[in-house]
């Protein structure tokens, strides 16, 4: 696999990589154009880098992480919109609906894409719904010759989960789409996350 580029579409049932989980069709396709139609509504915002533009826009609800200031910062509560796709994302990843504290809602026009990550240690699970185009999740992780990669195929209306090796040891990005895609990113605070927020902000609101 090293060096390689395998794709994960011909497994069934199980991933090869520990701590990536995904699912098709949790979205109805009247659901998706619903979502899409909320999420454009919301007026996301070009997410800012340090002074600079990314050109995804991107609308955070519950937490927000301030890259500028590199802090945790609370956010507007999730709107009521958005509850019961966190139980969705919830019941697939076994977590419980309030420990999802934040949702991030991404909007990916033509030419916008996310370079090599992982996300912030601030948070634990990350789990995400597609809408709009197709794109592939691309994984890689630094071995002593290069990088071990894996795609995933990210469908319109499926969910994955990262956690564990897929989220703590693994980079992942997304290519500069051809074709509008639309996300949304629930995502747990971890302990060092929960510790900075309340630094900040001694009570953290918890939604319900
Ligand atoms: O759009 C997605 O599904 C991925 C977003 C992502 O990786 C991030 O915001 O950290
Ligand atoms: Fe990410």
């Amino acid at each position: 696999m090293t060096d390689g580029n395998a794709d994960l579409t011909d497994l069934i049932g199980e991933s090869r990589l520990p701590g990536f989980d995904t699912r098709t069709d949790v979205v109805s396709r009247v659901e998706e154009i619903g979502l899409i139609e909320r999420i454009d509504a919301t007026d996301p915002e070009p997410f800012r880098f340090q002074g600079w533009l990314g050109k995804r826009l991107t609308t955070s609800y519950g937490i927000g992480y301030d890259f500028d200031a590199a802090r945790l910062e609370l956010a507007e509560p999730m709107p009521d919109w958005l509850m019961p796709v966190r139980v969705r994302a919830a019941k697939f990843t076994g977590l419980d609906p309030k420990d999802l504290t934040q949702a991030l809602l991404i909007r990916y026009d033509p030419g916008a894409g996310i370079g090599w990550h992982r996300d912030r240690p601030y948070y634990e699970h990350v789990i995400g719904i597609s809408l709009g185009a197709p794109a592939t999740l691309r994984l890689r992780r630094r071995v002593a010759k290069g990088f071990d990669r894996l795609n995933m195929p990210l469908a319109p209306r499926s969910i994955y989960h990262l956690s564990g090796e897929a989220r703590h040891v693994w980079e992942h990005s997304i290519a500069a789409m051809d074709d509008t895609r639309w996300s949304i990113t629930f995502r747990s605070l971890s302990s060092s996350g929960l510790a900075a927020l309340r630094r900040t902000s001694p009570t953290i609101p918890v939604q319900r």
